[in-house]
């Protein structure tokens, strides 16, 4: 199994470009199953996740041309044959679960394996399977799978109990072929949604209100070929920002984007950083030490979940004590034991995390348990003193395209050991 091994107490310095997004890339892949005219996409990151889900589609009858070197990659989804996920694919990636709309929707049938729990919650489906009967669907859930059947789905009105990002996609993508309108009420309203609705309408969806808390879809008969890039990874983008500014670094991010980054580069500054914003890119400047920055994680435009990790590990070794509370996930401080081994202060009170910024962390060997507590113990191992070894680092490569490169061109020290 690779492990990553840091040497600690490089700044980061330079200039490095982000990949397309994990996040919107894993459903607008699905989307492929809605048409039986061909996709093109761009921007595509090379990740785990995403091998994963063309394997699924693959699996499905989805016929895939991929180009690995620039990103593009073509679905054609006119050979669409067997509308089953099983769970040997669905247990390694829980976005499989982002097939069963568009499943149900184009082939009126589908057999998708339970995601299971994950370590960083329970993660349950329940919404996911509410809106597909509120449109019509009859839905079992039998020996661990979700099987579902409608001949043809009826719009309907859906407000979710919560806000569910792949929960308003999967909504999202079985209403673009149902019969009448559908609204999601109580819609996520994460970029990455936007991202899937622009997808879809130039699919020929109509689609208004993505990126608001109310979605309407008129159905359409069918949806037709289309192409399409990928957002860049908010999520990475923010990872790197971290990881500069933990280290005293400057750095310059392209290919990205502040829009959707608004809360993080808000919390950046209150840390104490510098940050210009361009069209398409970011420049952040750390100052010599960090300040610490409390935070509380909620949906969309709030402080997102996935960056909840890195400012831990921020805090570990800024000046003064920050709380942070995790709203979203009900196991998400899984990365907080690992973060001490290398010597930091936090105490967990229930979903608040005190975190009591240290003078110096110190490398030793710690465990990856998910793939942002990942990110925030590679953060913690730049600045640690002396060597971070990182182990079970296959979560990171799920959603961080080549990072010990990336991470080198800045001027880390970072080696994968196999
Ligand atoms: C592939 C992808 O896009 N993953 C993101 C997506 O995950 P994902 O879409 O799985 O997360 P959700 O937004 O659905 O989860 C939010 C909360 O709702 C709960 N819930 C959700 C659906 C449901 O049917 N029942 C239920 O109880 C979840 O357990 C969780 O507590 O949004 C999360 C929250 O921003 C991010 O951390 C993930 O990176
Ligand atoms: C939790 C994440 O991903 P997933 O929903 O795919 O597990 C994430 O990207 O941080």
């Amino acid at each position: 199994m690779d492990k990553l091994l840091i040497r600690g107490g490089h700044a980061l310095n330079g200039e490095i470009a982000m990949s397309g997004a994990k996040n919107a890339a894993l459903p607008i892949l699905c989307a492929s199953l809605l048409t039986a005219e061909a996709l093109e996409f761009s921007n595509v990151p090379q990740l785990n996740d995403i091998s994963t889900m063309l394997r699924l589609l693959g699996d499905m009858g989805v016929a895939i041309t991929r180009d690995g070197d620039d990103g593009m990659v073509c679905l054609d989804g006119s050979t669409l044959n067997n509308p089953v996920a099983s769970y040997e694919m669905v247990k390694t990636m829980r976005a499989s679960i982002l097939v069963l709309g568009p499943l149900l929707a184009r082939c009126g049938e589908a057999k998708v394996s339970l995601p299971g729990g994950c370590a960083i919650g329970a993660r349950p489906v329940d919404q996911h399977i509410k809106g597909l009967q509120a449109m019509g669907a009859e839905v079992k859930v039998e020996q661990g799978y979700v099987h579902a059947r409608a001949s043809r789905l009826k719009g309907a009105r859906i407000c979710t109990d919560m806000v569910t990002v792949t929960g308003t996609e999967n909504l999202m993508m079985a209403a673009c072929l149902a019969d009448g309108e559908t609204v999601i009420e109580n819609a996520a309203r994460e970029p990455e949604v936007v991202d899937l609705a622009n997808c879809l309408v130039a699919m020929g969806a109509r689609i208004s209100g993505a990126g608001t808390d109310i979605v309407r879809i008129q159905g359409v008969d069918k949806l037709h070929g289309a192409r399409h890039a990928i957002m860049p990874d908010r999520i990475e983008t923010g990872t790197y920002l971290c990881a500069a500014a933990v280290t005293g670094g400057k750095v310059r991010l392209t290919r990205t984007s502040a829009a959707y980054l608004d809360s993080v580069v808000d919390k950046l500054l209150d840390a104490g950083c510098e940050i210009v914003i361009e069209r398409d890119a970011i420049q952040l400047s750390a100052p010599a030490r960090l300040k610490s920055v409390s935070l509380r994680t909620a949906p969309y435009p709030a402080f997102p979940t996935d960056m909840q990790a890195q400012f831990m590990a921020m805090n570990c070794v800024a000046d003064g004590v920050a709380t942070i509370r995790e709203t979203i996930f009900e196991n998400r401080f899984m990365h907080v034991n690992e973060l001490m081994r290398l010597g930091a202060n936090i105490q967990i009170e229930g979903n608040n995390a005190v975190v009591r910024g240290v003078g110096q962390l110190q490398g030793a060997t710690v465990m990856a348990t998910d793939l942002r507590a990942s990110a925030s113990l590679i953060i913690a191992g730049l600045v640690a003193q002396g060597e971070t070894q990182i182990d079970r680092i296959y979560h990171l490569d799920r959603g961080y395209e080549r990072i010990e490169q990336k991470l080198s061109a800045l001027g880390a020290s970072v080696e994968r050991l196999r």
